[in-house]
């Protein structure tokens, strides 16, 4: 499985082409459509989801419901493109008229001023801006949509939410009281920040309402934990078939992320190894398994069965409304940066991408060791193979 995006941020469209999808999978528009959903409803975010309404349109790969096997083509239309038709017209030359939105002050933490020397793009920086959006986002979450639908066929389960935002954290703690992640999912789709308790909620909203009254932004870090995945995906035999090093560039490939870890990530590194690595037992019903998740479901890069739990931290955002010091392009005079409108968090939003990302990189996993051709062969493969692991 693999697949891209193309779109610009306030262009007509956003699209996605994924290849290697098995035929006969079942997918709906409203199944792409509700994780599109998750995706807006993040608190903290700003004027341009009360614009949006994302819903998809399948383009090519799927007749009546079912996959065919063919490349699936995602098309999200962009609703704020009716404001910016003038400003992002592809057959037009540059006027006065349709160059009036120009970005001509990086903003520092934006990818404006790199990309317009790497792209020379030294007329106006929105050229870098329309692309470096995280609205292409989207369609990541719309491909991880695709990616959830497959793995729940193999009883895979992937969930994403918020450990903290700034300083106030949600308490993972009380992910014990959890017995699957569909507690889990109902108990922070319930809260507008995806945090684990309505204290946790509260006091998160806190902070983002706070930052918005100082003009700031405020970043955070989110976790997503993967249960049910089958035991030995992704290899030690190679740095580039571990799969644990996969979902790590999937995870910092997000817009704004900018680190990771799996299980207990940074704090293992004060500890010491008889606190760090997962017991192995076995009983009759479930064969091997492990009496800790410190590593967060890898060894050599492999899933170990146990659940998968990754982290990312996330920057604050970096257009601030009371903007930080920079230097105008076309002047070469010191100016305050670019103000663009935008989110004062993105952390909630975060998590739902981090779990489409994780998502479609197990589905590829999934894909590589299994046939890619059929879900029912792929299925019957799965179970063959779970067997012969408990037997092990
Ligand atoms: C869901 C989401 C929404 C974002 N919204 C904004 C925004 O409104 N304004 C902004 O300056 N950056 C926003 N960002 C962050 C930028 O897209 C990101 O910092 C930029 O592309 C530079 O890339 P880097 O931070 O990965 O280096 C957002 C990121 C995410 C994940
Ligand atoms: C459009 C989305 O996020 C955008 C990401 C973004 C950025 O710079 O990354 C800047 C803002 O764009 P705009 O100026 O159009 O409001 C965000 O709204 C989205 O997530 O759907």
């Amino acid at each position: 499985m693999r697949y891209t995006t193309a779109g610009e941020s306030h262009g007509p469209e956003e699209i996605a082409v994924i290849e290697g999808i098995p035929a006969g999978l079942h997918i709906t528009q409203a199944d792409i459509d509700e994780q599109l959903a998750r995706r807006q409803q993040g608190y903290g975010r700003g004027e341009r989801q009360k614009i949006e309404t994302d819903t998809v349109t399948f383009l090519t790969g799927v007749r009546h419901q079912l996959t065919l096997g063919s490349p699936i083509t995602l098309n999200v239309h962009n609703d704020d493109h009716n404001n910016w038709s003038k400003i992002m017209a592809p057959d037009d030359p540059a006027t006065s008229e349709n160059t009036l939105r120009k970005v001509l002050r990086p903003r520092p933490g934006h990818a404006d001023l790199v990309g317009g020397m790497k792209y020379r793009h030294h007329d106006d920086l929105r050229n870098v801006l329309e692309r470096s959006s995280a609205r292409e986002t989207t369609m990541r979450v719309a491909v991880g949509a695709v990616a959830k639908k497959l793995l729940s066929e193999i009883g895979v389960d992937v969930h994403g939410f918020v450990v903290n935002v700034g300083p106030a954290k949600s308490d993972l703690n009380d992910l014990t009281k959890y017995h699957d992640l569909n507690e889990l999912r109902l108990v922070t789709e319930s809260f507008p920040t995806r945090a684990l308790s309505a204290e946790a909620d509260a006091a998160i909203r806190e902070v983002i309402d706070q930052t918005k009254r100082n003009a700031n932004t405020v970043g955070g870090q989110v976790q997503v934990m993967a249960t049910g995945m089958p035991v030995g995906l992704g290899s030690y035999v190679s740095a580039d078939t571990k799969l644990d090093a996969k979902i790590a560039r999937a995870i910092v490939g997000i817009n704004a992320f900018k680190g990771v870890q799996f299980g207990g990530g940074f704090d293992n590194a004060e500890k010491f190894g008889d606190q760090v690595m997962d017991e192995i037992f076995w009983d009759e019903k479930r064969g091997f398994y492990r009496g800790s998740d410190n590593l967060g479901g890898f060894e050599g890069g492999m899933t170990t069965g146990e659940a998968i739990v990754v982290r990312g931290v996330v920057k604050p955002i970096p257009t601030l409304y009371r903007p930080m010091q920079s230097v105008d392009i076309d002047t070469h005079q010191d100016h305050k940066a670019s103000i663009e409108r935008s989110d004062t968090t993105a952390v909630t939003a975060a998590a739902v991408i981090a779990e489409a990302m994780v998502a479609i990189e197990l589905a590829k996993a999934v894909l590589d060791k299994f046939d890619a051709d059929n879900i029912d062969r792929m299925k019957e493969q799965v179970e063959r193979y779970r067997d012969e692991i408990r037997s092990f």
